[in-house]
């Protein structure tokens, strides 16, 4: 069976130039599109398998990069953005006509994420943002419709690819958001 992620991951996963000082995001619409300028490079790229996170037409998986939220600027025709689940964590601000995601923001201020966008990479027009380094929420495809009994050759794929599978975060954002909650604790 072929595997495939994502298109933007098919071929090899493209690693970032490693000098990337930010671009502009645009959705899919041909007229009139919303544009959203990101200041510097993304960190923690990865392939996600949630059900929430955006997808192309036909990819199993979305890839999806956090920024800092006061690096993210709408650019042009911010009045086609909506959000698509005022109850999720992430609001995800989506265009109106292509239902592309633009960014992702969290607006609760003791969330471990809070002060970070998710956008998708895949969305600049420019070149050499970090690529993907890991793969997060495996096991979520499963219930986008997958076959569970397919679940061992993506894993396959997504190692094969550099994409370490895990089915939540990585132990870094693991780590990170575990570290969070400890402090929130202690007060
Ligand atoms: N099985 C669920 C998992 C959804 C989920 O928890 N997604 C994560 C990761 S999104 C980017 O990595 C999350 O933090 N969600 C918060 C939110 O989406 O608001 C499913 O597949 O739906
Ligand atoms: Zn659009
Ligand atoms: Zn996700």
């Amino acid at each position: 069976m072929a595997v495939h992620i994502h298109p933007s991951v098919d071929d090899g996963v493209r690693q970032g130039s490693g000098s990337f000082t930010g671009g502009t995001l645009m959705c899919k619409c041909t007229d009139e599109a919303i544009k959203v300028g990101i200041k510097g490079d993304v960190a923690h790229n990865h392939a996600c398998g949630c059900t929430k996170c955006w997808k192309p037409e036909g990819a199993m998986f979305s890839v999806v990069a956090v920024v800092p939220r006061e690096n993210v600027a709408v650019l042009e025709h911010g009045d086609k953005l909506c959000v698509v689940d005022a109850s999720a964590t992430i609001e995800r601000y989506a265009c109106k006509s292509c239902q592309t995601h633009m960014f992702g923001r969290i607006e609760r201020t003791n969330h471990p994420f809070y002060g970070l966008d998710f956008i998708h990479p895949e969305l600049f027009l420019e070149s050499g943002a970090q690529g993907p380094t890991f793969a997060a929420f495996v096991s979520s495809v499963i219930e986008s419709g997958v076959e569970p009994g397919d679940m061992a050759a993506i894993r396959t794929r997504l190692k094969e690819l550099g994409l370490e599978p895990y089915d939540c975060l990585s132990p870094a954002l693991m780590d990170a958001i575990a570290t969070h909650v400890a402090r929130s604790k202690a007060g």
